[in-house]
């Protein structure tokens, strides 16, 4: 399913934080959201999810506005993993999992197989399955980024927003993390600081600076020299790896 933003913008305390920003992710494409720091990512993430509304501009889920869309039927297709969640220390790692099935259940319903299926499925593509009656206050950073990715899964979203998802994960999970998100069959969007890790997985990515899109496209034709100077104030030299033939980009010291 497509996710789209049609010339969003969101200002706060007299700040304009997102200027007209249009982008739009298509059916099972893994979008990568890119910009330095303060360059209106997570905001942009925000609006995106419905979490809050654009002061002009809207977001389009299919060929729906979302403010048309019912929060619990956004809650079922839509599963945003924010850059700082947390939840209740007291919860075990399976309860959090368990979760995101929360949009899926009436008042009536009882817990299903179905429901059982996708928490096993989330924890084990998560690789929590081992650490399932763990306390939450108990796990480490890095797999508490991953019991929220498997709570996100758990909700068999159609899209999946992640903010910085890999933040703290160690090399092997960061890389597993980008190839699970690029290995599934929904449409994702996630903003990442490592570019070369964007230029492996992403099919395509988006540029913030100062909240406004300033570049977009294939890897290959948004990671530029010039845009990494002009937009991230770095000289580097950018390749075309041999190994995966993507752009591989060298910072020079
Ligand atoms: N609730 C808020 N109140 C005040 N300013 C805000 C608020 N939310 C965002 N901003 C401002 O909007 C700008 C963009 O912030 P945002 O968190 O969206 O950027 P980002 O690209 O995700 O940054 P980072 O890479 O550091 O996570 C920043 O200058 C931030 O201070």
């Amino acid at each position: 399913m497509s996710i789209r933003a049609e010339q969003l913008t969101w200002k706060i305390g007299g700040k304009t934080v997102l200027d007209t920003v249009s982008l739009e992710a298509a059916p099972g494409e893994m979008l990568g959201l890119l910009g330095p720091n303060g360059s209106g990512k997570t905001s942009l993430l925000r609006l995106l999810a419905g979490l809050k509304p654009p002061h002009s501009g809207r977001v389009m889920l299919e060929r729906e506005d979302v403010r048309s869309i019912s929060r619990q039927s956004i809650a079922r297709r839509v599963a945003f993993v924010e850059q700082h969640a947390t939840t209740n220390a007291n919860l075990k790692v399976i309860d959090v999992v368990k979760l995101g099935r929360f949009p899926h259940r009436s008042m009536f319903s009882g817990w299903s197989p179905a429901d059982e299926q996708a928490v096993e499925d989330a924890l084990e593509k998560a690789g929590m399955t081992g650490k399932r009656d763990d306390y939450w206050h108990s796990l480490s950073g890095g797999e508490k980024q991953r019991v929220h990715i498997a709570r996100a899964l758990a909700q068999t979203p159609k899209e999946l927003l992640l903010d910085e998802p890999t933040n703290h994960l160690d090399i092997q999970h960061q890389i597993g993390l980008l190839k699970l998100v690029s290995g599934l069959s929904v449409t994702s969007i996630i903003a990442l600081h490592d570019l070369n890790h964007a230029a492996m997985f992403c099919d395509r990515l988006v540029v913030l600076r100062q909240g406004r899109v300033v570049a977009s496209g294939h890897p290959g034709d948004v990671l530029t020299e010039d845009l990494l100077k002009d937009v991230f104030s770095v000289e580097a030299r950018v390749e075309l790896s041999a190994h995966h033939a993507r752009p591989h980009i060298h910072y020079l010291r």
